[in-house]
C-alpha cells in the first residue's frame, strides 16, 4: 500500500530517521505475514505501532533485533537500515551485536532467576565488561534512568522476583539501557500492569526519548495518542499510513485509518 512518502514526511520536518525500513516482506515458513513495508523511526522520538490483532505490529518489531532468527523457515526480504548506512537484515551482521543496539522490552516482565544487579548487569557481561566499576557504575546509570534506583539500591542482591510486577518492567527496562543502545522496541509493554504501573511506565518512555529512540507496540490507541510523537497503522500485513501522532489521528489520510482510529473496526 504505502509508501516511501512516509520517508519524505519525516525529511520534510527536518528529523533524521534513526531507522528506515524498506521494502520489508516477512515470512513465516511459506505464509508472508509483512508485505512491502516502509517506515521511517524518526531519531529521539517515541513511534507507535497500532492496528487490529493480528495485522503484524509484534513481527515487524520482532523483525528491528533479528529475534526471528531465532527459529527456522522464517525469511525476511528487503532492508532495516540503521542510521541509514547498515542493514541490520543483511547475512553479514551479527544478530547478537544487533540486539546490543537494539534491545527489547517484552509484555510481560521477564527478569532472569538473578538477583536485582544481575539482571541489569547481563547485557555488560554478555559484551565482556568485567571491570566491577565499570559495571557498578552502569548498573546505577541504568536503574536511574529506569527510574527504580531509589526503590532498590539497599536490595541489589535480593532476588528480581520479589519486586512488584511495575518493578519488574521497569528493571526489565534498566536491563535493556544497560548496554547503551540507541533504539529500544517496547511490545505492549503496559499490557500486564495497573494504571499507576501504566502511568509510571509512560512517563518513564518520555524521558527516556533523550537519551534513545522508541519503537513501541500498542494495543490502546489512547495509549498511542498520549506518549508516541509518530505512529504508524497497520492493517493485514501492510503499512497503511505513517504520520504525525496528532495527524494521523485527527486527519487521517487513509479511510482504513479513519475507521479504525474512530472504534469501526479492530
Ligand atoms: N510464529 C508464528 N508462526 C506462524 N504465524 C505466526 C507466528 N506468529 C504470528 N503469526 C501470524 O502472523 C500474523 C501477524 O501476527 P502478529 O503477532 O505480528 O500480529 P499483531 O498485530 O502483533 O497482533 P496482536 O495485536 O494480536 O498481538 C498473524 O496472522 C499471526 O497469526
Amino acid at each position: 500500500m504505502v509508501n516511501d512518502q512516509s520517508t519524505q514526511t519525516t525529511h520534510a520536518i527536518g528529523l533524521k530517521a534513526k531507522a528506515a525500513v524498506k521494502d520489508l516482506s516477512f515470512y513465516y515458513g511459506t505464509t508472508k505475514v509483512l508485505k512491502s513495508v516502509n517506515l521511517p523511526v524518526p531519531e529521539h522520538q517515541v513511534t507507535a505501532l497500532i492496528g487490529p490483532s493480528g495485522c503484524g505490529k509484534t513481527t515487524l518489531l520482532r523483525c528491528f533485533n533479528r529475534l526471528h532468527d531465532l527459529y527456522p523457515g522464517n525469511r525476511y526480504e528487503g532492508e532495516i537500515l540503521l542510521d541509514g548506512a547498515v542493514n541490520i537484515l543483511g547475512r553479514n551482521i551479527d544478530p547478537i551485536e544487533v540486539r546490543m543496539r537494539i534491545s527489547m522490552v517484552f509484555q510481560r516482565p521477564n527478569p532472569f532467576p538473578k538477583s536485582i544487579y544481575e539482571n541489569v548487569a547481563y547485557g555488560l557481561r554478555v559484551r565482556g565488561e568485567a571491570k566491577r566499576s565499570v559495571v557498578d557504575a552502569k548498573v546505577e546509570h541504568a536503574l536511574r534512568s529506569a527510574a527504580l534506583w531509589d526503590e532498590v539500591k539497599d536490595r541489589l542482591n535480593e532476588l528480581a522476583y520479589n519486586l512488584s510486577g511495575g518493578q519488574q518492567q521497569r528493571l526489565c527496562i534498566a536491563r535493556a539501557l544497560a548496554t547503551d543502545p540507541e533504539l529500544i522496541l517496547f511490545d505492549e509493554p503496559t499490557s500486564a500492569l495497573d494504571p499507576i504501573a501504566t502511568k509510571n511506565i509512560e512517563d518513564l518512555m518520555a524521558s527516556l526519548k533523550e537519551q534513545v529512540t522508541i519503537l513501541i507496540v500498542t494495543h490502546s490507541m489512547q495509549q498511542a495518542a498520549r506518549l508516541s510523537d509518530y505512529t504508524a497503522f497497520m492493517y493485514l500485513g501492510e503499512m497503511v499510513e505513517f504520520n504525525q501522532t496528532q495527524t494521523l489521528f485527527n486527519q487521517p489520510q487513509h479511510k482504513q485509518t479513519e475507521d479504525y482510529v474512530q472504534g469501526r473496526f479492530g
